[in-house]
């Protein structure tokens, strides 16, 4: 997240870190979001590659043990069956992980609301991304969860030519487009909205642009989950 502020501890208690296993140890790579208790929502690019993950909730400083996480390993990844790494901007950057034990639900841990199917906010609607990715182009990750507050982005206006043009389809949702912005390693988690008056996961963080996280006029670009509801419902096998 370029720019913004640390979050408040375990205020955004569905946002998760996916890690992976390297020499050892492992490594933060993406957000995403706890959407039932064995379920968690991330994006497609995250997990297109065969790793041995984790899932870490209730985070707060990735590289510190602060007592609240829970640490969660995976036993399915079910990636949308449309999801081309090799054209992104098709869409489809969305995927769910099954957790081999189901989450314990508290103060520090708590399920996202999804929006209902279909539902498209207006342009400039409150939202926040949140995540421990690059805190600037080319910079590090951020060992505190991190917000920016990005107000929603109509399509009419992301899909213009100056902005991200065609690349940008309907089933995205596009957020920002000043100095804040996601950045590597906030790929996956929510883009947090504010709709009557409570939060509404509406994104999964899918791209910035390689000219900069925080390029002008192209907004971080989100999956909007609102496309994906049956899917979602589908796989994750509640109504
Ligand atoms: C893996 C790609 C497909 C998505 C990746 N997503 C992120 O980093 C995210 F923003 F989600 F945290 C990304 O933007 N990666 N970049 C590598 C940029 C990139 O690849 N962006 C991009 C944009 C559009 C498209 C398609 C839709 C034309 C593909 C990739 C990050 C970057 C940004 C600035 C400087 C250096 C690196």
């Amino acid at each position: 997240v370029v720019g913004g502020e640390v979050a408040s501890p375990n205020s955004w208690p569905w946002q998760i870190s996916l890690q992976y296993l390297s020499g050892g140890s492992y490594h933060h790579t993406c957000g995403g979001t706890l959407v039932r208790r064995n379920w968690v929502m991330t994006a497609a690019h995250c997990v297109d590659t065969s790793r041995t993950w984790r899932i870490v909730l209730g985070d707060h400083d990735i590289y510190n043990h602060e007592g609240r996480e829970q640490y969660m390993s995976v036993s399915q990844v079910v990636i949308h069956p449309n999801w081309n790494r090799n054209n992104v901007a098709a869409g489809y950057d969305i995927a769910l992980m099954r957790l081999s034990s189901d989450a314990t639900l508290n103060s520090y841990v708590k399920l996202a609301t999804l929006p209902p199917s279909g539902q498209v906010l207006p342009h400039n609607n409150a939202c926040y991304i949140t995540g421990w990715g690059r805190t600037q182009t080319g910079g590090s990750l951020s060992a505190k969860l991190k917000q920016a507050y990005l107000p929603v982005v109509a399509h009419s206006t992301c899909s213009r030519s100056d902005w991200w043009g065609s690349t940008v389809k309907n089933t995205m949702v596009c957020a920002g487009g000043g100095s804040l912005s996601g950045c590597q390693g906030d790929s996956g988690g929510p883009l947090n909205c504010q709709v009557s008056g409570q939060y509404v996961v509406h994104g999964v963080t899918s791209f910035v642009s390689s000219s900069g996280c925080n390029a002008y006029q192209k907004p971080t670009v989100f999956t909007r989950v609102s496309a994906y509801s049956s899917w979602i419902s589908g796989v994750s096998a509640i109504i």
